[in-house]
């Protein structure tokens, strides 16, 4: 399993020892392609871009989220790059969980509690926890994921099977006529 973990880098780099732990249990699920922002040495300044700049950074990101199977976010710390990856990441179907400790005193965004949506297989999920606890609540959300949780595509299928397959023989059939009709 591919895992795209988010965390606050130039937003602030107080909570990175829970970072730590979060990456520490998501590495027994899988690959965790964001493992930097774990990383203690990586200040409010964040990577040493030596390679490109901001650009390499962003579009090495978004090239990793796209191919992630799940992303987890710590959202307490409130973040530009976070909610940034968080809106493209709904945007192409992903499964997500955001973590967020109401110990902290902060409300967390509108923006981020209502996107979430209430049914059984929700994609977008927030949880509320306390730092003893994290370890746990990873191991729930984990231990739920069905296969179709698991989706890579960037093209999210909203109609039934059947609406997609009468919208599949409408347009093969508009493509055949457009085609005769571009021959005579
Ligand atoms: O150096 C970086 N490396 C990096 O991978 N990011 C990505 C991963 C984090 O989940 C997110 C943090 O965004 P921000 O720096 O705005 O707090 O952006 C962000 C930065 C710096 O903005």
């Amino acid at each position: 399993m591919r895992i795209y973990f988010c965390g606050s880098i130039r937003g602030g780099r107080q909570d990175v020892v829970i970072y730590q732990r979060i990456v520490q249990k998501l590495q027994t699920y899988g690959e965790v392609l964001t493992e930097h922002v774990s990383h203690s040495d990586i200040s409010e300044k964040g990577e040493d871009a030596a390679l490109d700049g901001d650009r390499a950074i962003h579009d090495r990101d978004i090239e990793w989220l796209m191919s992630a199977d799940v992303i987890v976010a710590e959202v307490t710390q409130p973040s530009f790059g976070v909610g940034y990856e968080l809106g493209r990441a709904v945007a192409v179907g992903k499964k997500i969980l955001c973590l967020f400790r109401p110990s902290s005193g902060r409300v967390l965004s509108a923006m981020i509690r209502g996107a979430e949506t209430r049914s059984r297989n929700s994609l977008f999920q927030v949880q509320e926890y306390s730092e003893d606890e994290v370890e746990r609540v990873l191991e729930d959300f984990f231990s739920a994921l069905s296969p179709q949780d698991l989706t890579r595509s960037d093209v999210v299928i909203t109609g039934s099977p059947c609406e997609n397959m009468v919208a599949l023989q409408m347009y093969s059939t508009t493509l055949l006529l457009t085609l005769l009709t571009g021959c005579f």
